[in-house]
């Protein structure tokens, strides 16, 4: 009773007692939705052609994976092997696995269109639909990959999206627009804004600024940037600069004279441009080939 009556005139304290102020609750974090990709062994033939041999590497979740190279090493085919549109091709064929957040997407029980919503893909040329209007681009995935959304919720969704795409402010007022009324590098976030608005845990970006100019490539790289911290990143890029800004791990790839794609070296970005280990590496990442 005694502790009850000392403690009672602090908590009844007025504004002008001196009172510490109550410390502000920091707001609760979402939690993120990135996942890890895991390839194991992966390789992959066109026809008889072998084109990638064995490539193993792990994509943290959260973190940006650049996957850097010569032209024709395998880049691309690797990064379409890991959301499945490499069996797509035809004659094309694979082995080995890809985890996603340990469970393999290739397996018997697991349908594409599940490997699809998880791991989305932005291309090299932005191709968002160019009669729809920019609002509609947005919920054009969802059909896609048979994601359902209540209408009520659309419209938050759509300013969620363009928003995380760094796109909003730009076309709040003209969502109604088409597509093809925006700049390229416009069009290219609005891409990412599709492929965020499925929610994916993976996006899987090749080249994504090779057709836009340096401003237009700056937003988007702050785009990456932001998006990284929900979303695993994995990019194919031939711009040695973008690689060391947005990326935390490289993977340099190399088909030596007719020979498949291998991973020559991985690390994080700062130890394989800043202390390579292999001399083709730093040959390349310094400019001397490719
Ligand atoms: N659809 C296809 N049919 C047959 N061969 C293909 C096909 N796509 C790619 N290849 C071959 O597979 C190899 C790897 O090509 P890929 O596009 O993956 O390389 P890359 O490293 O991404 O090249 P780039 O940097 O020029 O885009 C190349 O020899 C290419 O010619």
């Amino acid at each position: 009773m005694s502790d009850m009556t000392e403690v009672l005139p602090v908590v009844d304290a007025g504004p002008d007692r001196a009172t510490p102020e109550p410390a502000a609750v920091p707001p609760v974090p979402t939690p993120s939705t990135a996942a890890g990709l895991e390839a194991e062994r992966v390789s992959a033939w066109f026809g008889k052609r072998k084109v990638l041999d064995r490539v193993s590497i792990d994509m943290p979740a959260g973190q940006v994976t650049a996957l850097i190279g010569p032209s024709g090493c395998g880049k691309s085919t690797f990064l379409r092997i890991l959301n499945r549109m490499h069996e797509l091709v035809p004659g094309a064929a694979l082995a080995g696995e890809v985890r996603l957040d340990g469970q393999d997407i290739y397996a018997a029980e697991r349908r594409l269109t599940d490997a699809r919503k998880a791991i989305g893909m932005v291309f090299q040329k932005p191709n968002p639909f160019p009669a729809m209007s920019i609002r509609d681009n947005v919920l054009a995935g969802l059909h896609l990959t048979g994601v359902k959304v209540a209408k009520a919720d659309r419209d938050a969704l759509v300013e969620e999206s363009l928003t995380r795409a760094g796109l909003w402010v730009e076309v709040r007022d003209r969502l109604k627009q088409p597509g093809s009324a925006l700049s390229g590098g416009q069009q290219q976030r609005l891409c990412i804004a599709r492929s965020l608005a499925v929610k994916p845990r993976v996006l899987l970006m090749d080249e994504p600024c090779s057709a836009l100019d340096p401003t237009s490539t700056r937003v988007v790289e702050e785009t990456i940037t932001e998006i990284a911290q929900d979303v695993t990143i994995v990019i194919v890029t031939h711009n040695m600069q973008q690689a060391h800004r947005v990326s935390d791990q490289c993977a340099f790839f190399l088909a030596a004279h007719g020979t498949p794609g291998v991973i020559v070296e991985h690390g994080s970005t700062d130890s394989i441009f800043e202390n390579p280990q292999d001399q083709r590496t730093s040959d390349y990442v310094n400019g001397r080939f490719g």
